[in-house]
């Protein structure tokens, strides 16, 4: 993997200048309106929590920031507006997300799936290689060492590369969501609910996961459920409750927070 994955040491940046500004974002679907005048912002080396209960409007608040749903509101990427790039335009500018299912190619490797996930960038590289069929050989290697390293810095072990995603462990399977997300870098990752269906050691390696790439300054917007695992790893907490962002501030401030606590902590989710 390239240099944008460093060691857990390296320092954090979160004074740093806003990467991703969400401003008034609004969904309708016909009548219903599931998001309204939603804003919040990340920053470089810092996790945002989004929770709120079900059919909240969350995961609509990201398919609104990647533009794969009408709305109306901004957004604003670097400083830069993109309330109406392509979803896949944006994620080659490093804003990318994951879903609440898992979703691979069932017949690729998780190797392969991990090659497919970085190829973009080497695809130039192959077309010329047409022509130079040793030059083919060695930048299939060198994507198979950084799909490698990709997969072994996500939690993803060697034992699981050579396996169908549908063959290897379930938490194993949310880690390689992540890592097929980020792929060869991106500055901003929107995960929606990457502990879905994971408990104990899964959800700590997941948590370890997520600090790692908090530290490596990458900004990180999270939908959760898991109450425990989100007052843990984030910074912030935006709460949406009916489509409305009811509060925010740190976990601590959230959950002392009585409307909080009464639209949704003293809920059995
Ligand atoms: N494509 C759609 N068409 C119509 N209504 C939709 C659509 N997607 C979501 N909704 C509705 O919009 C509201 C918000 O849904 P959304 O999935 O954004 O909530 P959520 O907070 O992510 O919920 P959950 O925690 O259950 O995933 C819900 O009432 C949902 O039924």
């Amino acid at each position: 993997m390239d240099g944008r994955v460093a060691s857990s040491g390296e320092t954090q940046r979160r004074d740093g200048a806003e990467v991703l500004r969400v401003e008034n974002l609004t969904v309708r679907y016909g009548a219903l309106v599931a998001l309204r005048d939603v804003s919040w912002s990340v920053r470089p080396g810092e996790i945002l929590g989004i929770i709120g209960p079900n059919g909240a409007g969350k995961s609509s608040c990201f398919a609104a920031v990647t533009n794969a749903v009408g709305h109306s509101g901004q957004t604003f990427l670097d400083g830069d507006e993109v309330s109406a790039t392509k979803t896949f335009d944006l994620a080659s500018r490093g804003l990318r997300r994951t879903f609440q299912q898992n979703s691979f190619f069932g017949e690729l490797t998780v190797l392969q799936n991990a090659i497919a996930a970085i190829v973009r960038e080497y695809s130039a590289s192959l077309a010329t290689s047409l022509f130079l069929p040793w030059r083919e050989i060695a930048v299939r290697r060198q994507a198979e060492l950084i799909a490698a390293q990709l997969l072994e810095f996500f939690g993803v072990a060697a034992q699981y590369h050579d396996k169908l995603p549908g063959d290897v462990p379930y938490g194993v399977q949310r880690l390689l969501s992540v890592a097929l997300a980020y792929g060869t870098g991106s500055k901003v990752l929107l995960l929606d609910e990457p502990a879905a269906g994971l408990g104990g050691s899964d959800m700590q390696k997941l948590a370890d996961v997520l600090v790692d790439l908090r530290g490596c300054n990458l900004a990180l917007v999270v939908i959760e459920h898991h109450m425990d695992l989100i007052m843990s790893i984030a910074d912030r907490i935006v709460m949406i409750d009916q489509g409305a962002m009811l509060a925010t501030g740190t976990p601590a401030e959230i959950q002392r927070d009585p409307k909080v606590r009464e639209a949704y902590l003293g809920r059995d989710e």
